[in-house]
This record gives C-alpha cells, sequence and structure tokens, in this order.
C-alpha cells in the first residue's frame, strides 16, 4: 500500500460512484487508463476518475507523480482531488486518481470538432485557448524546475 498524506478513497467508493464501473460512465480512454465519470454519494460531487492500466498500477512512478500533482495550483490545470491504491475485488491491484470533472468535454473535440459537429470556437476564442495552454506548460516548466519537489 502506499503512504499517501491526504485522504485517500477505498475502492468501495468508487465503485459504487460508477455503478460498478459501468459502461454507462465511461466518458474516456487515455494511454494510462480507463476515464469514468461518478457521482461520490455521500457529498452529491461528480468527478472523473482514472483507472490505471494493469501496467500503470505496478509503476514506482505513481506516487512520485500523485505527489507532483499535489503541488499543481494553475487556474488551467484540473485539480486532482484524491487517489485510491487498493485491491479490486477479484483480488487485483487497484489504483485511480480522482480529478474534479469537467463537463465541456475534451479539448481536442473542441479544437477539431468531427464534420457532424459546427465549428463553435471563433478565432479570439481559440487565440484564448492558445494563451492558457501556453500559461499552464510555462507553470509545469517553472514547477518541474523547483528543488523542492
Ligand atoms: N477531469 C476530467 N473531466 C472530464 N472528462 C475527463 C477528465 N479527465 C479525462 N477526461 C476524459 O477522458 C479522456 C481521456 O483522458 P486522459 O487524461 O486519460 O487521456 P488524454 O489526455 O485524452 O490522452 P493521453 O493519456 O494519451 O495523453 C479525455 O479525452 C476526456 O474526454
Amino acid at each position: 500500500m502506499l503512504a499517501f498524506p491526504y485522504p485517500k478513497m477505498s475502492y468501495a467508493t468508487l465503485h459504487e460512484a460508477t455503478g460498478g464501473f459501468s459502461s454507462k460512465c465511461l466518458i474516456g480512454d487515455g494511454s494510462f487508463g480507463l476515464v469514468y465519470k461518478g457521482t461520490l454519494h455521500d457529498k452529491g460531487e461528480t468527478v472523473a476518475m482514472k483507472v490505471l492500466k494493469t501496467q500503470e498500477r505496478t509503476s514506482k512512478n505513481f506516487l512520485a507523480e500523485c505527489e507532483a500533482m499535489r503541488h499543481i495550483r494553475h487556474w488551467n490545470l484540473v485539480k486532482d482531488i484524491t487517489i485510491c491504491s487498493s485491491i479490486d475485488r477479484a483480488g487485483n491491484e487497484f489504483k485511480a486518481l480522482v480529478f474534479q470533472y469537467m463537463p465541456n468535454g475534451s479539448l481536442e473535440n473542441w479544437l477539431h470538432p468531427s464534420s457532424q459537429q459546427p465549428g463553435m470556437l471563433n478565432w479570439k476564442q481559440r487565440i484564448g485557448i492558445l494563451t492558457d495552454v501556453a500559461s499552464a506548460i510555462h507553470y509545469m516548466r517553472h514547477l518541474c524546475h523547483t528543488p523542492s519537489l
């Protein structure tokens, strides 16, 4: 088990929040894991949770990544709420990151809408996004070079 300095969520809480990791709650598939939308029943809060793929679950970098994310404070970067490091019902190692839920979908889909979708962003909005992304990258670069991390 990982030692983590703030409250972790249990597997049971995440299981309940997603109706047993139901396909109806599946909202994304990234390189590190599947992303589910869930509702925390005690708080009524909607969250996104990234359930790490098997090969990532044993990664020694997991805790280091969580620790780095704990320091992120930027208005253009999603906040992580907590982690779950547990054993699932089948007895396998289970690791997930829990984030604030972003209701507007993927930025990629906004920038490159499919042919069925109207292109909803004008150039002024696109330049705004460009500036925001540059600001977040600048912040992350600075954070990576901070000696205390
Ligand atoms: N906090 C969130 N709120 C809402 N949806 C999210 C959130 N995080 C991820 N998603 C959805 O899940 C998808 C996959 O996210 P993820 O971060 O795993 O991968 P990615 O950034 O799209 O790609 P990669 O992991 O390859 O860099 C996103 O495209 C988005 O649609």
